[in-house]
């Protein structure tokens, strides 16, 4: 890690780790490579050297085989760590057994003991010989499969924390199992090393498990379409026990101690599932599921579901198996009928709850999300009615196959179905002016223009599934003109979605059920950016008639926030003039929620947006600085503030700080002593000033880097 803010992932760690010249470590490290014993051992660890003097086996190896005498009981793991073959210098000890290099080489201890780094991949998931018994203690009668997965763990275990100079002493009875089993039940393994061989292991053990699936890909819901063929109930799934079986798992995990990994949305975003690593000794677990309800506070947990609604659906005739990504004119009227289920907490107020597509669920939806806010509650309207209206014109498009379908039915009842969609459809279409929507989301920052387009995002994730109908990231492409912003709602940059860069292939596949596409940070957009976008979409829909390929578009953003890099803003008069045309929708949200819990400066934000600042805002601005007369004290700035800086000097003085106040808690002044194992501090900067974990040392360097910096700074 570098900071208590910065905080460098271990695929980073470990990039640095292996490319360091660049950067200054608190620790040292040393590579093990477990393979080159497993070859070694391979040839019965032979070690020699031919005629001409060439060795055969790897150094390491080699040094670890020759070892002084005075290091016998050492294993491969403690050698690595604090001894180390150089030339000989006061106290150096002679090699045991004569070494290749024997002449120019004996073997010291380092003052300041190195990190081992050992590839996980050379141990076995333990997974293979279940039960994750790592020191294999169960001895019950083991199948034939697994007996040799364990004794593959075994070696790697022994290779690393048993002493060894021969293979022999690897083995017990000729198995290595044997051997490690005897070396645990003797308790001839440390503490430490049991901690250590546990890292390693979850390491292993996690390897392609539990990692998130792309952020995108996360929102896919797929149909499944034999549910009702198989007597699936939607009021049972939707009741208490999908609910109960979900809070018992989360209060079953409660009781462990948790810390908290990944976190994914199940299909149905009603449940936030947390993937935890869990380690216990003995009974070993690496990962854990457990679901929470995203929405409900920790005090308020209990939480039950209520079907206001109850009108069941009126028939059994429902046919669903042909129903893959393509939308029927049927579904749709079944889902008007459908039940819709609330989830309330335990005074009664709603939480969550069902969709059914009708323009009353989508007003009751917006209601329930956007607490009275009453320009994103229309915002929302307008731009989901936009979607489910072109949902329906798919499926009036597919609708011919259907009747088909349906020709052998009761032609009234059809009728009288229809009728009632299209009432429907007629009241959605009528918010959007039965044009194809191209909107304009604005508003300041913090009046939630991100949290629309999610709304929205999540409205359409459960119509479609309450559908069965596909939904993916191509349902409703996010896309945002900066990656930052792409990342922040969960999409994917313009350029990238819309093959700005390249020429269109055969996207049309893709896109056909593309039933939204919103453009975020639309300020970073140059009229140039505008019109590729229109003609890429036209391009991959196939359709140069309608203006961006006649898919509804949302185009989100402030342009009192930045401008584009290098372009035209479009809001200039003449040259976004077309872009202004295009528009026929404007939505502007007024209420900015980011600053509730200061009020005054968020209004004073909003006016320096507006008019730009008076005097008196600016006494208010300069009352608020840090150690100013009657401001704020440095010592009350809470510990995880942000800092907005001007320059990177700046920033990394201030990280900087942060640092050597977490060292001054953490690490010893005194030089001598080893630098805690917690924290492995690396620094960009010259190589030379070697960083040992000390305070001083540190600062020193830190100056250096500074003073580097500046100059870079300045000169560049
Ligand atoms: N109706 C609301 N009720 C409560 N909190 C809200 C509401 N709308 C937005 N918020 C909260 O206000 C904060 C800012 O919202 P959001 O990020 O969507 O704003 P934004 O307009 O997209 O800002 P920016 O332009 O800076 O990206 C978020 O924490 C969001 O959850």
């Amino acid at each position: 890690m570098a900071t208590k803010v910065h905080k460098v992932a271990a695929p980073m760690a470990s990039y640095l780790i292996r490319n360091g010249p660049r950067f200054h470590f608190s620790h040292n490290f040393s590579y093990v490579d477990i393979g080159s014993f497993f070859k070694a051992i391979q040839e019965d660890l032979n070690i020699s050297a031919d005629e001409d003097g060439s060795v055969f086996l790897k150094s390491s190896v080699s040094n670890y085989l020759c070892r002084p005498k005075e290091l016998e009981e050492v294993c491969v793991y403690d050698f690595e760590s604090q001894y180390v073959a150089c030339k000989p210098v006061t106290g150096s000890l002679e090699w045991a057994v004569p070494h290749p290099n024997n002449d120019h080489l004996k073997v010291r201890q380092l003052s300041m003991e190195r990190i081992p780094v050992i590839s996980y991949l050379d141990f076995v998931n333990t997974k293979e010989f279940d039960g994750n018994d790592m020191f294999c203690c169960k001895t019950e009668e083991i199948p034939p499969e697994k007996l040799s997965s364990m004794e593959q763990h075994a070696k790697a275990c022994c290779v690393l924390f048993v002493p060894f100079r021969n293979v022999a002493d690897l083995k017990l009875n000729g198995c290595y199992l044997e051997r490690w089993r005897k070396v645990y039940q003797d308790g001839k393994l440390s503490k430490k090393h049991e901690q250590f061989l546990m890292n390693i292991q979850d390491c292993r053990n996690s390897m392609n498990g539990g990692r998130p699936v792309d952020m995108i890909e996360r929102l896919t819901v797929k149909p499944v379409t034999s549910r009702y063929n198989d007597g699936y109930d939607v009021e049972e799934e939707d009741g208490d026990d999908i609910l109960n079986e979900a809070m018992d798992q989360f209060f079953l995990s409660e009781s462990l101690e948790l810390g908290y990994d990944n976190e994914f949305r199940d299909s149905r975003g009603r449940f936030q599932c947390q993937s935890i690593l869990t380690r216990c000794h003995g009974s070993h677990r690496c990962g854990k599921n457990l679901v929470v309800c995203p929405n409900v506070q920790s005090s308020e947990r209990f939480i039950v579901v209520e079907a206001t609604e109850t009108r069941p659906s009126e028939t059994n005739e429902t046919d669903f198996s042909t129903c893959n990504r393509h939308l029927n004119v049927k579904a749709l009227n079944e889902l008007a009928l459908k039940v819709v289920t609330r989830v309330v907490d335990k005074n009664g107020r709603a939480i969550d709850m069902g969709v059914n597509g009708t323009l009353e669920n989508v007003r009751e939806f917006a209601e329930l999300h956007f607490c009275h806010d009453m320009e994103q509650m229309r915002s929302f309207e307008i731009i989901i009615c936009a979607f489910i209206d072109k949902l329906h014109k798919e499926a009036e498009n597919t609708a011919t196959a259907i009747r088909e379908s349906e020709c052998l039915q009761d032609y009234s009842h059809r009728e009288s179905k229809k009728r009632q969609r299209d009432g429907i459809r007629c009241q959605i279409g009528k918010v959007i002016n039965n044009k194809q929507l191209i909107g304009f989301l604005s508003g300041a920052g913090g009046t939630g223009k991100s949290l629309v387009t999610k709304t929205v995002s999540r409205y359409a994730q459960k119509l479609c599934e309450a559908l069965h109908v596909m939904f993916d990231k191509r349902s409703i492409v996010v896309t945002a003109l900066t990656g930052a912003a792409a990342v922040s709602i969960n999409g994917e940059t313009t350029t990238k979605a819309f093959a700005f860069k390249r020429e269109v292939r055969n996207e049309l596949e893709e896109f056909k059920h593309a039933y939204l596409v919103i453009v975020d940070e639309i300020s970073f957009a140059s009229v140039e950016d505008v019109d590729v976008l229109n003609q890429k979409m036209k391009q991959i829909l196939d359709n140069t008639m309608a203006p961006f390929g006649g898919v509804p578009v949302v185009f989100s953003g402030d342009f009192t926030q930045l401008l584009p890099v290098g372009g035209i803003p479009i809001y200039r008069r003449d040259e976004g003039a077309e872009w202004r045309q295009s528009i026929n929708v404007f939505m502007e949200l007024k209420t900015n929620h980011r600053f509730g819990k200061d009020l005054v400066w968020g209004k004073l934000l909003g006016r320096f947006r507006d008019h730009g600042p008076t005097t008196d805002e600016v006494a208010t601005i300069n009352a608020r600085v840090v150690g100013a007369r009657n401001g704020p004290l440095e010592k009350n700035v809470p510990s995880d503030a942000v800092y907005a800086t001007k320059t990177n000097v700046d920033r990394m003085a201030i990280n900087d700080a942060i640092f050597e106040k977490r060292l001054e808690k953490t690490h010893f002044t005194d030089p001598n002593r080893q630098p805690p194992m917690h924290t492995l501090c690396i620094k960009a900067g010259n190589p030379r000033f070697h960083l040992t974990g000390t305070r001083k040392e540190y600062r020193v360097m830190e100056n250096k880097a500074q003073e580097q910096n500046q100059r870079h700074v300045r000169g560049g």
